[in-house]
């Protein structure tokens, strides 16, 4: 694990609390955490929220990112209008691992109404862990930036 790894996490109202469990779990394990909030549970408009945390990644301010709406989907198709980012929902820890290893995501986006906080946060340890291959997946991302 690489601890010193900065993420920056966001999220729409439907969120609140699984985005604080993140925090709170990937902050105890060393990671330097930058929550951008929203901090109430008044209802807001995750695509704000979504590009919001892929300035962050694209601008290189954080390393990584997390974001969560209802289902991850809306949040995650916003984060992906940024240039540079590469965004993908996940409700398992396979997919987790393999869009850091094989897609190099930046971001990744969980569906607060999909799944419990139990998996949310082995879903988190698994994308967190794992690292881009490079190689022939290096050529295939390149060709998804264009
Ligand atoms: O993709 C969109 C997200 O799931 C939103 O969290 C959801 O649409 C919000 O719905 P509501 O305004 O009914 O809480």
């Amino acid at each position: 694990m690489t601890a010193s790894k900065r993420i920056v996490l966001s999220s729409d109202h439907a969120a609140i609390d699984l985005r604080r469990a993140i925090a709170d779990h990937i902050a105890a394990k060393g990671y330097d955490v930058t929550d951008i909030g929203p901090m109430t549970t008044e209802s807001t408009h995750y695509p704000l929220h979504g590009q919001a945390a892929a300035q962050k990644v694209a601008s290189g301010q954080a390393d990584l990112g997390i974001i969560l709406c209802g289902t991850g989907q809306g949040i995650m198709m916003a984060a992906n209008k940024v240039k540079g980012i590469r965004c993908g929902v996940c409700s398992d820890t396979f997919s987790a691992r393999m869009i850091r290893m094989h897609n190099n995501a930046n971001i990744l986006s969980i569906g607060a109404r999909v799944v419990g906080e139990g998996l949310a946060l082995d879903i988190v340890d698994a994308f967190l862990g794992a690292e881009f291959e490079g190689g022939r997946h290096a050529t295939r991302v390149d060709m998804i930036e264009g």
